[in-house]
């Protein structure tokens, strides 16, 4: 436990460490004048998707992992998500750590790019440089995770998103976290069923914890979703959306995997 603890913090400690080397090529100021020269859209595409009727899947592009290592040696990833909006996606997540999950900047700007769909930055937030460059970057939400974050960034980052027309997903995994992601304002709530310090997967965390979101929230379940099975107990437990990663990512026909899941 102790060595798994550490990857959360060594992630963490990493990515301060590249944001602050990113900004001495580009200041905060730099970035946010190049964002700011570009007409925003503000009509929160990713929470449109998601409040559709309906349970809606947020399909994620990522090549490895530290719980799992190389997933997709390969990596198509302009390809995967292509397949994923022509299989109905409702948005990916595009993973953007370069370390642990071996993703890049480019993946998120091309990919937001190519699919009408909206993009989710899918990393580790610690300064609200990130939510700029996520912006320039091309994308319409950011993941936003409790355990990292003091409830004044989460509160000061979930505005500043909301600032600039991106979505927050509000990430979280105990009672408390629920609470303090509410306290904050946020307007999307994304139970990750994997700890983060064990990376024990346990779908009935979403179960457990939906109770504390009120009905105007969005709720997402995050992590571990492998079956039909899985998605019929979060939809009965009034899941409006379902973020999957590894489910899709190991599938050779990713149309077909996602068409099982849904049930078709
Ligand atoms: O996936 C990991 O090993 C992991 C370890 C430490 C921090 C985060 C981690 N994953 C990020 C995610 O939350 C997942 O990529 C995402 O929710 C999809 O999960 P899955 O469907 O299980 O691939």
């Amino acid at each position: 436990m102790k060595k798994e603890q550490n990857i959360l913090e060594a992630i963490v400690k990493g990515t301060r460490e590249r944001v602050n080397h990113k900004k001495k090529n580009l200041t905060l100021e730099e970035l946010q004048d190049q964002v700011r020269s570009f007409p925003a859209a503000m009509d929160f595409p990713f929470e449109k998707a998601l409040r559709t009727k309906g349970l809606s899947f947020i399909c994620e592009v990522k090549k490895a992992s530290p719980s799992r290592g190389i997933i997709s040696p390969d990596f198509p990833y302009l390809k995967i998500a292509q397949e994923y909006e022509q299989a109905g996606a409702s948005a990916i997540s595009c993973l953007t750590e370069p370390v642990y999950f071996q993703g890049k900047d480019e993946y998120l700007r091309e990919i937001a790019e190519t699919v009408s769909v909206p993009v989710l930055r899918k990393d580790f937030v610690v300064d609200a440089y990130m939510i700029w460059e996520a912006k320039l970057l091309g994308a319409s939400a950011v993941l936003l995770i409790c355990a990292i974050l003091t409830d004044r960034e989460l509160e000061e980052w979930i505005r500043l998103c909301h600032s600039l027309g991106l979505s927050a997903l509000v990430e979280v995994h105990t009672e408390g976290e629920v609470l303090r992601a509410r306290q904050a304002g946020a307007r999307i709530i994304g139970v990750n069923n994997r700890d983060l310090k064990t990376f024990q997967v346990d779908i009935n965390v979403s179960q457990r914890l939906k109770k504390l979101v009120p009905q105007e929230i969005i709720f997402v379940s995050e992590s571990g979703i492998r079956t039909r099975a899985d998605i019929e107990l979060l939809e009965r437990h009034g899941t409006d959306a379902v973020l999957i990663g590894e489910t899709l990512m190991c599938s050779r026909d990713k149309k077909e995997q996602l068409n099982r899941l849904k049930g078709k």
